[in-house]
């Protein structure tokens, strides 16, 4: 049962390396919060919740996992290396990919709430 909440106290420490070191990371912190405080205004449906739910984690563990295979990349190509450059810029784009996923959802959901 220790060994079980010690894995909790490892995987909040992530959490918090991030918030705190990573720029993108608090950015969407916020649009999570954002999208969750208009998801209560406006009253969304179950179905609604499950979509926003997904959008909101797919992103924060996209995110995660980038940062994840930074540190990686600079712990074993501290120089310069054309792989690792490569590396980074595919694991960006899985963050952008799942970004624009997040505010097409977001888009879906709230913009006819908003406007119409
Ligand atoms: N070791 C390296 N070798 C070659 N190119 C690199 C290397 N490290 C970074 N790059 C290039 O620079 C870009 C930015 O890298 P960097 O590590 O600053 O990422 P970042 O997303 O700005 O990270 P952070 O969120 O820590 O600021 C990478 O996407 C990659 O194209």
């Amino acid at each position: 049962m220790k060994k079980f909440l010690k894995g909790f106290t490892y995987a909040f420490n992530g959490l918090k390396y991030a918030a705190v070191t990573q720029l993108n990371f608090r950015v969407h912190l916020v649009a999570m919060l954002t999208a969750i405080t208009l998801g209560l205004y406006f009253h969304l449906s179950a179905n609604e919740w499950c979509w926003l739910a997904f959008a909101i984690a797919f992103v924060l563990i996209t995110e995660l996992l980038n940062t994840a295979i930074e540190i990686l990349v600079d712990l074993v190509s501290p120089g310069y290396n054309i792989k690792a450059g490569h590396i980074k810029d595919v694991s960006a784009a899985a963050v952008l990919l799942s970004a624009i996923f997040a505010v097409v959802v977001g888009g879906i959901i709230f913009i006819p709430k908003l406007f119409f």
